[in-house]
C-alpha cells in the first residue's frame, strides 16, 4: 500500500507521528508537507493528497490540520474521495468496513499523537467489508455522477 500524506501548519506534529508509525509498519509514503512552522492554507495541501488517491497513483491519503475539519471539506470536494474525519477508534475501523474511506482526516488540536496514531494504525489495516455497504458506496458514487 501506499500512502500520500499532508498537513497543514496546525497538524505537523501529528503528521511526523504518523509517518513514523508508516515507517515502522513498513508502509510506503509520500510526505507532501507542510513545511513546519510556516503558516498555510489547509486547502492546498488537501488537494494534491486527494487527486493522487483519485487517481490511483496512491493507494490511500492521510491529512491532519488543526481541526481536521477544513482538511476533510476540501478533500471531498474531488470526484473519488471518501474522506472522513475520524477522532476515535472505533469510527476509525467503522469507516474503512462501511464506507471505504480512501482518506483520512485528523485535527491536531483535537486528539494527541497517541490517539492519533492507534486511529491511523486502525486505519490502515482494517478491510472494507463489501456486501450491503458496497451499495450504499455505489449510491454515493452515483451522487457524483449525478445519476
Ligand atoms: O481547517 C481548519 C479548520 O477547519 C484547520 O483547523 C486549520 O488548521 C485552521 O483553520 C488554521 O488556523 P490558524 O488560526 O491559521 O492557525
Amino acid at each position: 500500500m501506499k500512502v500520500a500524506i499532508a498537513s497543514d501548519h496546525g497538524g505537523v506534529n501529528i503528521r511526523q507521528e504518523i509517518i513514523k508509525l508508516m515507517d515502522e509498519m513498513g508502509i510506503e509514503y509520500e510526505d507532501l508537507g507542510a513545511e513546519c512552522g510556516v503558516s498555510v492554507d489547509y486547502p492546498d495541501y488537501a488537494l494534491p493528497v486527494a487527486r493522487k488517491v483519485a487517481s490511483g497513483e496512491v493507494d490511500r491519503g492521510i491529512l491532519v490540520c488543526g481541526t481536521g475539519i477544513g482538511m476533510s471539506i476540501a478533500a471531498n470536494k474531488v470526484e473519488g474521495i471518501r474522506c472522513a474525519l475520524v477522532h476515535d477508534t472505533f469510527s476509525a475501523k467503522a469507516t474503512r468496513e462501511h464506507n471505504d474511506s480512501n482518506v483520512l482526516a485528523m485535527g491536531e488540536r483535537v486528539i494527541g499523537a497517541g490517539l492519533a496514531r492507534d486511529i491511523a494504525k486502525i486505519w490502515l489495516t482494517t478491510e472494507f467489508e463489501g456486501g450491503r455497504h458496497e451499495n450504499r458506496v455505489n449510491k454515493i458514487k452515483a451522487i457524483e455522477q449525478n445519476k
